[in-house]
């Protein structure tokens, strides 16, 4: 997967990765990273992620009709369209090989749903083709985006503050030595563990959580709030935290740990928000920064590229509707034959 010995970005692999695991959930199966169709929709996500956060979409969300008028909201409709032009052409091959008693993944589960409620005679459900296109262009964006970002937040944090990468890079060897990571490993790798989370706290990957609007009337910490309200709400606000955290812009993974060095979890952890419409891929998600992120400290070594110090390694996000860091290059070396 990394060519070692060499500076490389990696950012647009560590998408790959993770798109290829909520594929895997939707289609059934994952896509090869030169595939045409699978690198236009992880590059086109990745955009419109970053066109939602720019100014101009701003601008549109407050006054809907400008839109035809903005350049970026222009592109964005074009991106959005052309994505779910690509998932109807996923959908269409699935459903010429589809066999009811067989479901590969999601998009088959629905089509036999849908299929179900028709031959009862239900023809007005939500399992109709436009939602099916909805959901699983929020699951693939969804689920892409977010593990790419902190993964790529991972690496960069560990280049940044090597004693720290020593640390996790004992505790691997240690506690797991070179055989394959397995999830269970979890819980006795405590600064590993520790680390990851420290790394979603100050990466703030998805900083305003996503817009709500309120369904009845609420009273909130003595204010009303109006049934209809749009809600926005801002996870940064708990994430640094100066009454919950011990120094909130600072990489401490110490945030995590007590003084026997076992891992605490802390209600200030909000990276996926709160509620009942806290992220439902949230569990997904720490299995897959997990595997990830041990399996590639347990094997490279990750620094800054020849002629850079750690100090200078720029940790300013790429602004977007979600945070990655800026584009970068990181040195990597493998552990076992490079060292
Ligand atoms: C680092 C990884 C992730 C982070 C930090 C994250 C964070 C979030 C946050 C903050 C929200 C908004 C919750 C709210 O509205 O209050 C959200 C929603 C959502 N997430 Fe995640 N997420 C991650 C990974 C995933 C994955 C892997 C999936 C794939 C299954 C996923 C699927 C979703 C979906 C479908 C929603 C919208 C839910 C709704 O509208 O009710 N997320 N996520």
């Amino acid at each position: 997967m990394f060519v070692t010995g060499t500076a490389f970005d990696s950012m647009h692999m560590l998408h790959c990765a993770a798109s290829n695991i909520i594929s895997s959930i939707i289609y059934g199966h994952r896509f090869e990273y030169d595939d045409p169709l699978f690198k236009e929709m992880v590059d086109s996500n990745n955009e419109s992620i970053k066109l939602t956060g720019s100014v101009a979409i701003q601008v549109y969300n407050t006054f809907p009709w400008l839109g035809p008028f903005l350049k970026t909201w222009k592109t964005l409709m074009k991106l959005v369209e052309d994505y779910r032009n690509n998932i109807r052409r996923l959908v269409k091959g699935l459903k010429e090989t589809l066999n009811p008693q067989m479901p590969r993944c999601i998009v088959d589960s629905f089509l036999v749903q849908k299929h179900t409620l028709e031959e009862s005679g239900v023809m007005d459900s939500q399992y109709h083709e436009d939602n099916l296109v909805y959901t699983v262009m929020n699951l693939f964006s969804a689920g892409t985006d977010t593990i790419g970002h902190t993964l790529s937040w991972s690496l960069l944090f560990m280049a940044k503050y090597p004693h720290l990468q020593d640390q996790v890079q004992e505790e691997l060897s240690s506690v797991i030595g070179s055989r394959q990571v397995r999830v269970e490993d979890r819980k006795h790798l405590p600064y590993t563990n520790a680390v990851i989370h420290e790394t979603q706290r100050l990466a703030n990957v998805v900083p305003l959580s996503i817009a709500h609007r309120t369904s009845r009337d609420v009273n909130f910490q003595g204010y009303f709030i109006e049934k209809g309200t749009a809600v926005i709400p801002f996870l940064t606000s708990v994430l640094y935290d100066e009454t919950e955290w011990e120094s909130p812009l600072t990489f401490n993974p110490s945030h995590f740990l007590d003084e026997e060095g076992k891992f605490v979890n802390r209600d200030a952890f909000m990276a996926f928000s709160a509620g009942r419409r806290a992220c439902p891929g949230e569990s997904l998600a720490r299995m897959e920064i997990f595997l990830f992120f041990a399996s590639l400290l347990q094997r490279f070594r990750f620094s800054p590229p020849p002629g850079v110090t750690e100090d200078e390694l720029d940790l300013t996000p790429a602004v977007g509707f979600t945070f990655g860091p800026k584009p970068h290059t990181l040195y990597v070396l493998n552990n076992k034959t490079d060292l």
